[in-house]
């Protein structure tokens, strides 16, 4: 480390001449707010080897196997290096670097959403474990980058059900609509209160985001890149809203930023710049200035000076340095920041504060706000609303209609005679088909799409997964059932499939099973195999056999693939639906299709005869039991496999 003798003065301000002044000074502050604070973290990725020469722009890249938990063909990649610093309550913290440069990274860690190899996090002087961080994740915020919302929603709808998720059970629901009218207003987003998300432009979506983080009240806003994609007059008015938000609540604001204008960069209260992976500055805004002039790297007059620190970082400057002419402005600015200084005072400040902090009572935080009933009720109805656009379409109305009618009319008035047992078989073994492909590929695509959201909501603590879960899958079944109503309703008398109302109730029963069955295992596929390709494939793949085994295409099943009969929910439809549509001796007519009639149009043979032609096994009962318990068993699975999956850092 270079020796420099002005950095300690420098990072934290010149009227704060020592951290641990500064520190001591926040320690009375905090009683309202939380004091942020990080030492020495560290992350660590294993990369492909094959990917090295890509990322050889990044970070330092550590032998094959050299360090601990490197595999084979891996390669450790630091992405952050012994980062230091702090937030205070009531201030406004930007980080700043080159793309690929640890910004979000970092932003994950300080969320509590990614795990850090070694380093120390503390709130208050208080340093985090794993457990005190979950129990924190609740009071900070994290605006991601990307904009991830149930896009259906009206944005009053998408704040109105974030505040009942996640603001206190015991506040009325008049209390919870005047915090999103508050919400509303301060990001100013009452002329699109009432417009679908999907609508919105891309600075309104973003203060939609940031409305639906700010709902609860944080302590802590962390927020990715807020003005990306945001001209500049939209991004200094959400960075001064921003700065407000922190003075007059007394929030700790932490935002990653990609060049901001001269102005904004000077409006921060501290900044801190990263390059591939390390601090190469932490202090106020005006003093980064002073640090470089002393090193020689003097910002022109009149020029940006967050655009001049990028230029030295992306080691596009211009400067010439007599004493290291084989080093780039980035290289000397990393080589040139000693983080020790800084984590050495953080250390001291977080054992005095933490040592008051025990003794004091702590206030606790609880994951969730809300019963898991509660919960199920809101996501009921959020679900409703989205699935009733999502499913009870128009079009998906239509299409129902349509296929009843052409159902109806190719199957137009059947007999009840010998020669259209094959035709009243097609049609259930069609109908079953087609509803429970249509249910097993609309529900596939169920987690896959909601997936980025529910995980984005699970991470800051609004409901249980089971709560969501079980919402999804109970609210989705109306508006599921009602399509295949549609076609039965039309189809069924069309075909004149029977005259008695109790057989219809009864085939739609079944047929109602057979779509939970599909429903079922399109969301077993649909939670295992998150990518939408591979996961299309399967389902396809798994689909077809399911099908070429339900008993109508194949007779001759081969021996060693006997078992798999058993997994097919379409045999069960089809076996379970026969014996209630042939439950009366069938007329001959001549056609010679039995071979008990023999050819004669006189006479009728048991439905038993018929049953067995069509190689049916087992009861009703049986048959649509098997059903009950595929529409039941996938699920389970689906759901565990759901658990498993954590909101990863990318
Ligand atoms: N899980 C991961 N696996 C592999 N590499 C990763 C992972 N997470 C981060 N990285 C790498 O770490 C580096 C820092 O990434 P990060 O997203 O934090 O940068 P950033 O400064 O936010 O970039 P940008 O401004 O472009 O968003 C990048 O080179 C990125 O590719």
């Amino acid at each position: 480390m270079s020796s420099q003798p002005s950095q300690t003065a420098l990072s934290f301000g010149d009227d704060e001449s020592i951290p641990i002044d500064s520190v001591k000074d926040d320690r009375d502050r905090s009683s309202s707010g939380l004091l942020l604070r990080w030492s020495r973290l560290r992350k660590t990725v294993l990369v492909q080897k094959s990917y090295d020469s890509r990322i050889s722009f990044g970070a330092p890249i550590i032998a094959p196997g050299a360090a601990n938990g490197a595999q084979r063909g891996n390669t450790k990649k630091v992405i952050l290096s012994d980062v230091s610093g702090f937030a205070r309550p009531g201030e406004v913290f930007a980080m700043m670097g080159p793309s690929g440069s640890g910004k979000t990274s970092l932003l994950n860690c300080l969320s509590g959403r990614s795990p850090y190899e070694s380093g120390v996090l503390s709130i208050n002087g208080k340093p985090l474990d794993q457990q005190n961080m979950k129990r924190l994740m609740a009071k900070i915020a994290y605006v991601k980058q990307t904009d991830i919302f149930f896009e259906h929603l009206t944005v009053y709808d998408q704040l109105f059900y974030t505040a009942s998720l996640r603001l206190p059970q015991t506040w009325s629901k008049e209390k919870k609509l005047a915090e999103v009218d508050r919400t509303i207003e301060l990001l100013r987003l009452s002329k699109v209160a009432d417009s679908e998300i999907r609508m919105l432009s891309g600075g309104e979506k973003k203060r939609v985001n940031i409305g639906t983080e700010l709902l609860t009240d944080p302590e802590i806003v962390l927020l990715d890149e807020p003005t990306s994609g945001l001209d500049s007059t939209t991004s200094v008015e959400l960075v001064k809203m921003l700065q407000q938000l922190a003075q007059k609540s007394q929030k700790t604001v932490i935002m990653s930023i990609h060049q901001p204008s001269s102005a904004l960069f000077q409006s921060f209260d501290r900044v801190l710049y990263l390059a591939g992976g390390s601090a190469v500055y932490f202090g106020k805004p005006k003093d980064s200035l002073v640090y470089l002039k002393e090193h020689g790297m003097s910002c022109p007059d009149g020029y940006n000076a967050a655009d001049h620190w990028m230029d030295l970082l992306d080691g596009l400057s211009s400067y010439t340095y007599a004493r290291s002419t084989s080093m780039t402005t980035r290289q000397r600015l990393i080589r040139d920041w000693d983080n020790e200084v800084i984590a050495k005072e953080l250390d001291t400040s977080v054992n005095e504060e933490g040592d008051k902090s025990t003794t004091s009572k702590n206030k606790e935080y609880s994951k969730y706000n809300t019963s898991w009933g509660f919960q199920y009720k809101i996501l009921v109805n959020r679900s409703l609303k989205n699935s009733r656009s999502a499913i009870f379409t128009p079009i998906n109305i239509i299409k129902s209609v349509l296929i009843g009618f052409v159902a109806g009319v190719l199957y137009f008035q059947m007999d009840y005679t010998e020669s259209s047992i094959q035709d009243r078989a097609s049609y259930f073994f069609f109908t079953m088909t087609y509803w429970v492909m249509d249910s097993m590929f609309q529900s596939f695509m169920t987690f896959p799409t909601e997936r980025d959201v529910v995980l984005k909501e699970r991470a800051s603590g609004s409901y249980r997964l089971s709560a969501y879960f079980l919402a999804k899958t109970t609210s989705e079944l109306p508006a599921r059932v009602i399509l295949p109503c549609v076609y039965m309703v039309i189809s069924f008398w069309m075909a004149s499939i029977s005259n008695s109302f109790s057989i219809f109730f009864a085939t739609v029963g079944i047929t109602l099973l057979s779509v939970m069955t599909g429903e079922a295992i399109g969301l077993l596929v649909g939670s295992t195999v998150y990518d939408m390709e591979k996961g299309q494939t399967v389902l396809t793949v798994v689909a077809l056999f399911l099908a070429l085994l339900g008993g109508f295409f194949v007779q001759n099943v081969p021996s060693w693939l006997d078992w798999a009969q058993y997994l097919s929910p379409f045999a069960y439809a089809f076996f379970a639906i026969l014996p209630i549509v042939f439950n009366e001796p069938i007329p001959c007519d001549g056609s010679d299709i039995i071979p008990q009639c023999g050819g004669s149009d006189t006479g009728s043979i048991a439905p038993e005869g018929v049953l067995e032609m069509l190689t049916v096994k087992n009861s009703v009962a049986f048959n649509a039991g098997m059903l009950f318990f595929f529409a039941l068993f996938p699920r389970f699975i689906a759901y565990f496999a759901l658990r498993a999956k954590k909101e990863g850092d990318r």
